[in-house]
């Protein structure tokens, strides 16, 4: 069976899997192609549909190529018109032909279409493709913003507002940024160098994307290596967890901004990625973000097996766990995307004649389609990597729990054991208390975290953006515990902060005496950042002066608040 007969039948035939777009390829066991094509074709075709429909039905195929029905047409001319390579059947095959044979009014269609949504070029077509503007029944809900990381290691927040966003408006709420139609950025109050993009704004086609100097990474997948805040008396830091990378990068860019001479910063990270074809996409990452410089790479290797007591890992004092979970605050996880299907008898020739005798009418397939959605009920878990497990009934998502709880709380026992650590976080994209709020109170109570003088960080510990973060863990899940409530981080799926569903806790222990080294003797704001004066040096601590100013108080300097520029 063909590409395009196997990505039509995900898309209408009902599966006893069901659950989202994604699971159904991932679960469908007798596909001949491989599932992350079908998987990017379906999905595309989906997005592009309400377009291709347009173009299908006034060009008039369906008509005149009755071996043509409506799915596989759409799917046929959305690679004919679109895919790099074209249509992926031999030239000679009579579904290519078929579509082949109308070439010039296909494109001319495609033109067409583009003109009637007022877009010069097909690159500002597939920019307002990708924004989700093209879904005009969906006014439910506002478009999900794009948020983008800025990578300090190649560039500032000041040079991408005054390139990459020189042409959008700066919007003062996140609200603004989510109208369907703005071109406004929103730089994010509690993330230094994240800003939120309306989706409408192509940012994939820029030069920062490409080179890797602004990177999409969601608000709340932004928390950890924030929270971690290695500064350089932690040492190496390990990420145990770390394909595709958004985290290591994160926390390479933080180690710098801390430095006070990057060209000696000789902090490490250790980045262990079990999964080896996951690695490469890290390694690529990696180099892509500018971050290889600090980075040891641990390709394929369980974090599990790491000796604590190794030699290598001495100085890491600092470990970051975002392990594997439910996935369950990934946004769009759970739901198959809109799909508009082009009637035959819309088609421009075909206008007044009535559908063939015996022929399904678009509607009664239309109809047919959306049953067999609707039938589709079952519930599945498609876990951040991708992994497809079948939980049909309430049991079965509890042992799934169990099984992935167990694997996250094993990773945090074994962090606890590193010698020189004394921060960690733990993270996942699960709305699920059982891995997250569960995990954190069966780690504190362990012998482990006793031994080793573990405990959670609290609220008023944690970086000034987190503190100040509104959503805070479950005080239900926490044993009405406030404290460890209040010292949970989460964010919720689609509210009124556009983030994914996300869980985080930081973990402590007391440090050693810090000795009066070179680091302790250049001061410091309260994120740890280097102060610097005018030129540009790290301002040396000289305690007698700073006392008498403070005590002046003629003069209050800048505060991160008023200076948007000081988001480092
Ligand atoms: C949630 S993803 C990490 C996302 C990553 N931190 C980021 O922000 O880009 C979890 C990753 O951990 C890897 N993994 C799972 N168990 C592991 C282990 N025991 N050791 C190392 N890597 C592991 C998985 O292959 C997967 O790539």
């Amino acid at each position: 069976m063909s590409l395009y007969h196997e990505a039509a039948d995900v898309l209408t035939a009902p599966t006893n899997a069901g659950g989202s777009l994604k699971a159904r390829v991932y679960n469908k066991k007798d596909l001949k192609s491989p599932p992350a094509q079908v998987y990017a074709l379906a999905i595309e075709t989906c997005k592009w549909s309400p377009v291709l429909k347009e173009v299908i039905e006034n060009a008039d195929i369906l008509r005149l190529e009755r071996k043509l029905s409506p799915i596989l047409s759409l799917l046929l001319v959305h690679d004919f018109l679109l895919a790099k390579r074209g249509i992926a059947l031999p030239a000679t095959h009579g579904l290519r032909t078929a579509i082949e044979r109308h070439k010039g009014r296909l494109q001319a269609e495609l033109t067409k279409a583009r003109i009637r949504r007022k877009l010069s070029s097909i690159e500002s077509l597939k920019a307002h493709i990708e924004s989700g503007q093209e879904n005009p029944a969906d006014t439910s809900e506002a478009p999900y913003p794009r948020w983008v990381r800025i990578n300090t290691l190649k560039t500032s927040l000041e040079d991408q507002l005054d390139t990459t966003f020189a042409e959008c408006e700066r919007g003062i709420t996140i609200d603004g940024v989510r109208q369907r139609d703005s071109k406004q950025i929103y730089i994010d109050v509690h993330i230094p160098n994240l800003i939120a993009v309306s989706p409408c704004v192509d940012v994939q086609s820029s030069a920062a994307y490409k080179s890797g100097a602004i990177i999409f990474q969601d608000k709340a997948s932004c928390f950890p290596a924030y929270l971690l805040d290695p500064l350089p008396e932690d040492g190496d830091v390990i990420d145990s967890c770390s394909a595709p990378g958004n985290k290591t990068t994160h926390i390479a860019a933080i180690i710098l901004s801390h430095s006070s001479e990057p060209g000696e910063c000789n902090q490490k990270i250790h980045a262990f990625e079990k999964n080896k074809g996951r690695a490469k996409t890290l390694e690529k990452m990696i180099n892509l973000a500018g971050s290889d410089t600090w980075t040891t790479l641990h390709q394929g290797q369980d974090f599990l097996k790491a000796s604590p007591n190794s030699p290598t890992f001495k100085d890491v004092g600092a470990l970051l766990l975002d392990p594997s979970c439910s996935g369950s605050g990934i946004i769009g996880r759970d739901e198959m995307p809109p799909l508009h299907l082009p009637d035959l008898e819309s088609g421009g020739a075909s206008a007044s004649k009535g559908p063939k005798k015996g022929a399904k009418t678009p509607e009664k397939s239309k109809e047919r389609l959306k049953r067999k959605r609707e039938e589709d009920e079952d519930l599945v878990m498609v876990d951040d990597d991708g992994i497809v497990t079948s939980v049909n009934t309430g049991d079965e998502l509890e042992s799934r729990l169990a099984a992935l709880s167990a694997f996250q709380l094993q990773l945090l026992l074994h962090a606890f054991k590193f010698p020189a650590a004394r921060k960690i976080t733990y993270s996942t994209c699960s709305v699920h208390s059982e891995e997250n709020e569960s995990v954190v109170q069966r780690a504190l109570a362990s012998d482990i975290a006793k031994q080793h003088g573990w405990r959670i960080l609290r609220r008023d510990e944690q970086v000034r953006g987190l503190r100040e973060w509104p959503i805070r863990g479950s005080k239900v899940a926490c044993g009405e515990n406030t404290m460890l409530a209040e010292a949970c981080i989460r964010a919720n799926k689609g509210d009124e902060h556009a983030t994914m569903g996300f869980f985080l806790a930081g973990f402590v222990r007391d440090r050693a005496p810090v000795t009066e080294d070179m680091e302790a003797q250049f001061l410091r704001d309260e994120r740890g950042h280097l102060v610097r004066d005018l030129l540009g040096f790290p301002v040396r601590v000289q305690h007698d002066r700073i006392e008498q100013e403070v005590s002046e108080e003629e003069w209050n300097g800048f505060s991160d608040d008023e200076d948007p520029a000081d988001q480092t």
